[in-house]
């Protein structure tokens, strides 16, 4: 099946003193959605975007609210500006020596939260190191709801920064949430009781998380998997990227866009375009929203939370170092994963909350032999398909 209307407004597709994104290789066709329409109830676009979050869990939405009186709750174009200081910031962090930076790694804490090192995750269950830095910062540190961690002085003037694109990002999950609330078939007491909105409150004690990415070009680009494949473990994620190297897996049912040119990609790339795997060509006045395990979980399989990885940017752009920036909204840490929808799978599944979900996952993707405990809703996600 074509994920057909991909397009739906011209746009600008290259980012400032970078390169530009290659044309020779095939992309995922990520539906794209406009945050103005979907504030002001648009019902074409609510359509299109379950539909998104049905069959892929992956789509652009565009930030760039021109009409003002829709942006009252989510301003998007200040969450551009947001994102575009942050890609700053966090330059200046990952620039710090690695002894400085190492100071800030509580993963022998139990916690996730800071700095993980180059190589310290794992990409397979072969105990292949990973290729990237993340220093990650706690919604509830920023908000003042949870444990104060140490942090560095180069990033301590910016708490006004995190805490205006935490609430932006957030609005933004939950615009998402209540759209999924209001059509999937909940069960009469959640909706009661707030639908899925209600399970991720701003100031509910939870693992929402701001995380910081820095992935330097690639010396060996045949084993270049720079984040390894996996689903995101919380409800919606925001994700802004301007060089390519994000890859999906889609499922067999949508076809990837052939490349704009017939320049032939490298065999490198070729190779990692094997099963599915397709690139995501970053688009500029966008952020990329994706679907994790809860909601799959909450939806009882009817949501998708697709896999996804980093590998290293194809064509010039491979040359450059790739930084992201990502918002995790997850459920309150008590909220248990469970279905939540009419004719769900009760009682058949573990029933596991949000804060044990996230060790489980996080913490054993830092571990030699952690890979096969560390999974999520892997197999859900590509439908008992080709994973
Ligand atoms: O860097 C990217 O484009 C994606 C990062 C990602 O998937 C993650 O941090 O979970
Ligand atoms: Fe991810």
């Amino acid at each position: 099946m074509p994920h057909s209307g991909h397009s739906n407004s011209p746009t600008c597709s290259t980012f400032p003193d970078l390169p530009r994104f290659s044309e020779s290789v095939s992309t995922a066709p990520l539906l794209r959605i406009s945050l103005s329409k979907l504030l002001n109830r648009d019902p074409e676009e609510e359509e299109r975007c379950w539909n998104a979050c049905c069959d892929l869990g992956f789509f652009y939405l565009d930030l760039r609210t021109l009409d003002q009186t829709a942006s009252k709750d989510v301003d998007g174009t200040a969450l551009l500006r947001d994102a575009a200081k942050l890609f700053e910031v966090m330059k200046g962090f990952f620039e710090l020596p690695i002894e400085e930076k190492a100071k800030y790694d509580f993963a022998d804490q139990g916690s996730y939260f800071g700095y993980k090192g180059y190589g310290a995750g794992i990409v397979d269950r072969k105990g292949t190191r990973d290729r990237n830095e993340f220093y990650n910062i706690s919604k509830d540190d920023m908000l003042g709801l949870g444990e104060q961690l140490p942090s560095p002085s180069v990033l301590n003037p910016y708490r006004a920064l995190y805490i205006s694109y935490i609430h932006s990002s957030h609005a933004i999950c939950m615009l998402v949430a209540s759209l999924l609330s209001s059509r999937l078939p909940l069960k009469p007491a959640i909706n009661e009781s707030g639908g899925l909105p209600a399970l991720h409150k701003l100031n509910a004690v939870s693992g929402d998380q701001i995380r910081f990415v820095k992935a330097p070009p690639q010396e060996q680009p045949t084993e270049g998997v720079a984040l390894g494949e996996h689903t995101d473990f919380g409800s919606v994620t925001v994700l802004f990227n301007r060089l390519g190297g994000l890859q999906v897996k889609l499922p067999e049912y949508i076809e990837a866009l052939p490349p704009g040119s017939s320049a032939p990609c490298s065999p490198v790339e070729r190779e990692l375009c094997e099963d599915g795997w397709t690139y995501v060509r970053p688009l500029p006045g966008h952020c990329i929203v994706n679907l994790g395990d809860a909601l799959v979980k909450f939806s009882a399989g009817k949501l998708r939370s697709n896999i996804h990885r980093v590998v290293a940017p194809p064509g010039e752009q491979g040359g450059v170092t790739r930084y992201s920036l990502v918002y995790f909204c997850r459920p309150g840490d008590d909220v248990l994963l469970r279905s939540l929808v009419e004719g769900g799978t009760d009682g058949e599944e573990e029933e596991v909350s949000a804060k044990e979900w996230i060790l489980r996952r996080a913490l054993g993707r830092r571990k030699m032999g952690g890979w096969e405990g560390s999974g999520g809703t892997e197999r859900v996600s590509m439908r008992g398909g080709t994973y």
